[in-house]
């Protein structure tokens, strides 16, 4: 399981999801939040995102919509998680892709099952219809909500069990439901993932307010729960078979997508994900340096692992013998909850430094050489088609070692001043475009920025310095020598956040 390399895109989803701390921090430990828990909150607000979908017409569903329709009464105390979904998005990865991997995270960070994530979502432009079940809607309608969301009445009872799990009923959102305390768990013995919300409902022991309410009207749960006679909410005494169950219909929550909407495979982890191979030119020495890393799923516990990239330069030969070999800078344990806990994998992290390029011949391909030091064969990593790491850009580079981020005080704010190195004989009346996208505000935006050569850098290694500054919060963008199509694109996805140098943002 491998991507073809280079895949920026899949190497920033499988980052969000397997290595990056950012977003699986929100609900660690199934962190707790406004009384009830960070991931119910989330849970809760994909299942609304996704209550759009028309199974009659193919659209609506997880389309990101739900940022269009804060103001319905059905969607009361949904904005209250929305930030936490802000600056993950890229342009091929949505609001709605980053909503569904909320699901998922957030599930397993309460103990609950693996849920399989596929990519691939597209933001709306506008809200959708109307359509999520409200409590004191009487059965026939909501078996109607959940027949034109896709669901069976059978489907209806589960899903609405596996929803109750976690999280629980606000006064302040429902005060209807809830007249004399502000908060009440669906299970009040566990905010982690367990099925007492069916086997209390049928030992007659729950306190799910939207089973046993004062006031029958709102009691939307003991509707759906009864409404076979209880025949289904029996078939989920099984803990393992309510883990499974769950597992399926939240796929199928974050799986409603338009029609016209296609997904990727499932993004499990790759046992080799090699990440960006970022050159750019040293500022003392007139030579590049190419960083570079390699992810190992599951590896041996062997401290005498060596790790080395191996590369040949652009005339096919190798400055250093028979081939130039550089040992890792870095090796560290990595890997979110998911990994670990959801796909029970451990994984190691090795960052590489290739120094004293030289920038005539530069580095043309790369790939990897695990050695266990037991006297078994190395093994070679050389993507996925064997082929080779092959780095197709050599002319207009992203300078990680000019660029710069500042971040305010509290990180709450940044900007960058993001550096292009262009080859002398492209650089005169070169036009350096970004394509950048700031993934904080909403709708995310995408501005097209002119870089031009910027006089504090001088020459260096045969490359002149091109440099533009995006708005503030900008985190990724695009490269194009010339207009912004297709065939110019030069740089794909460049991080601010691999800017080497880091200052303040002053006071604002
Ligand atoms: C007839 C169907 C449903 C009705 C009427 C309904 C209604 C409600 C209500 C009134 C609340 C309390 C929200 C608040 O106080 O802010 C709630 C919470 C919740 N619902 Fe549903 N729900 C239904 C089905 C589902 C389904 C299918 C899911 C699936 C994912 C789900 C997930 C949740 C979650 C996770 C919470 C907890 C939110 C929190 O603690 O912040 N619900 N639901």
């Amino acid at each position: 399981k491998t991507f073809h390399w280079p895949s920026p895109e899949m190497d920033w989803i499988d980052s969000v999801l397997y290595e990056q701390p950012f977003f699986e921090n929100i609900t660690a430990n199934c962190a707790a939040r406004d009384n009830t828990t960070v991931a119910a909150q989330w849970i809760r607000l994909a299942f609304h995102d996704m209550s759009t979908y028309n199974v009659d017409d193919g659209t609506g569903g997880l389309d990101g919509s739900v940022i269009y329709e804060f103001d319905r009464a059905e969607n009361i105390g949904m904005n209250r998680s929305i930030g936490d979904f802000l600056g993950f998005s890229a342009p091929f990865f949505s609001l709605a892709d980053i909503i569904a991997a909320g699901v998922v995270i957030g599930t397993v960070s309460c103990d609950g099952p693996k849920i399989p994530y596929r990519a691939g979502r597209i933001d709306a432009t506008s809200s959708g219809p109307l359509g999520v079940p409200q409590p004191q809607e009487d059965l026939a309608l909501l078996t109607e909500r959940f027949r034109k969301a896709g669901f069976t009445p059978s489907e209806m009872i589960s899903f609405t069990a596996c929803g109750h799990v976690l999280g629980g009923v606000t006064q302040q959102d429902f005060p209807e439901v809830l007249k004399d305390r502000p908060f009440v768990f669906f299970n009040e013995k566990t905010r982690l993932f367990d099925n007492g919300v069916v086997t209390q409902y049928l030992d007659g022991s729950t306190t799910n307010p939207l089973v046993v309410g004062v006031n029958e009207t709102m009691n939307s749960d003991l509707r759906i729960f009864s409404s076979d006679g209880n025949a289904t909410m029996q078939s989920l005494t099984s803990p393992n078979d309510f883990r499974s169950t769950c597992a399926s219909l939240f796929e199928r929550m974050i799986n409603t997508v338009p029609r016209n909407v296609a997904l990727t495979d499932v993004i499990d982890p790759f046992d080799f994900k090699v990440g960006t191979a970022r050159l750019s030119v040293t500022d003392d020495t007139n030579k590049l340096v190419m960083t570079a890393s390699l992810r190992i799923l599951n590896p041996k516990d062997n401290p005498n692992r060596e790790v080395s990239l191996v590369w040949v330069d652009r005339d096919g030969t190798s400055p250093c013998g028979e081939k130039c070999t550089s040992p890792a800078t870095n090796v560290s344990q990595i890997g979110t909850t998911l990994l670990t806990k959801g796909h029970g994998k451990t994984a190691l992290q090795y960052t590489f430094m290739v120094d004293n390029i030289d920038p005539a011949k530069s580095i043309a391909k790369f790939w990897f050489e695990i050695d266990e030091k037991d006297g078994s064969p190395k093994t070679e990593v050389k993507n996925d088609d064997g082929s080779g790491y092959v780095v197709e850009e050599h002319d207009v580079l992203y300078d990680v070692t000019r660029s710069k981020i500042n971040f305010s005080a509290t990180q709450a704010n940044f900007t960058s001043l993001i550096v292009i190195a262009v080859k002398d004989e492209y650089a005169q009346d070169a036009q350096i475009r970004l394509q950048t996208f700031n993934p904080f505000l909403l709708p995310f935006r995408t501005s097209v920025l002119n870089a031009t050569l910027d006089p504090q850098f001088p020459k260096a290694a045969g490359y002149s310095f091109f440099s533009v500054s995006p708005e503030p919060l900008t985190n990724s963008f695009d490269v194009y020598y010339g207009d912004v199509v297709p065939n110019n694109l030069r740089q794909k996805f460049g991080l601010v956040f691999e800017a080497k140098n880091v200052g303040v943002l002053p006071p604002s």
